[in-house]
């Protein structure tokens, strides 16, 4: 089966990924690796989501996974993006009943009901809303706040890229089926070509979650591959 190539960067040096549903080619220095929301609140026990009911037992290899493949991309060039979701410490930014995001926030939900955490999840400055100890951000890297479930929305992202000319995103991080989804949606929508890095992914949610983002990224809007094939295409490519 033959390689994607984007149309608009043929002059670039490029990558070969093999990938599903088939192989995709990426110029490392105008491509992004996007680390969605490794924040204690999504990756760590303790953190939103676990007090929220979801299982997060298994983040500790996906954490791993995540820094070799920023560690790699970085190496070859490639601009590493730290999102992080969250609102400030009021939760202006979270909406209020006018919004649905204030109603289908399972962390606000939670807040709700437990009212002695509240101010405590996902506010900017708390524990809850930073990256794990083990995730750190880099000079050169960008972190970028974000409201909502889509790094696009209210935030200066399309521009950032736009201005790097960069039009290839690879994704990792939590969760598979919500933040990481809406975010490779609208890019898609946006005309960058979208790849996730499975074994860098987690689900909220049950494994079916998981199995169902995958195969709508593969067979919609996008392309899947997994940390090792990434590294492994990306050796002798320094910047
Ligand atoms: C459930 C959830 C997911 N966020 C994400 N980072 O994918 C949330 O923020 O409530």
């Amino acid at each position: 089966m033959s390689t994607i190539y984007c149309a608009h960067t043929p002059a670039l040096p490029q990558v070969e990924l093999p990938a599903r549903p088939e192989a995709i080619a990426f110029p490392p220095t105008q491509s992004a690796l996007i680390v969605v929301d490794m924040q204690n609140a999504y990756a760590t026990p303790g953190g939103y989501l676990d007090l929220a009911g979801f299982d997060v037992s298994a983040t500790a290899p996906v954490i791993e996974k995540i820094h070799q493949a920023v560690t790699a991309a970085r190496t070859a060039g490639v601009q590493i993006i730290w999102f992080q979701n969250g609102w400030d410490a009021d939760y202006v930014e979270a909406g209020d009943a006018g919004s649905p995001n204030f109603h289908k926030s399972n962390a606000l939900k939670t807040m709700r009901k437990r009212p002695e955490l509240q101010g405590s999840l996902l506010a900017k400055g708390g524990w809850d809303y930073a990256l794990v100890d083990a995730l750190q951000p880099q000079p050169g890297d960008i972190v970028l706040p974000k409201p909502r479930y889509s790094g696009f929305f209210n935030t200066p992202l399309d521009s950032m890229l736009r201005s790097r000319g960069i039009r290839h995103l690879i994704f990792t991080g939590i969760a598979t089926n919500v933040c990481v989804e809406s975010t490779l949606r609208d890019g898609f929508f946006l005309e960058y070509f979208g790849v996730v890095l499975e074994d860098a992914t987690y689900q909220a949610g049950p494994a079916f979650a998981q199995q169902a983002a995958i195969f709508n990224i593969e067979t919609f809007f996008g392309w899947v591959s997994s940390v090792d094939v990434f590294c492994e295409s990306l050796k002798g490519h320094k910047e």
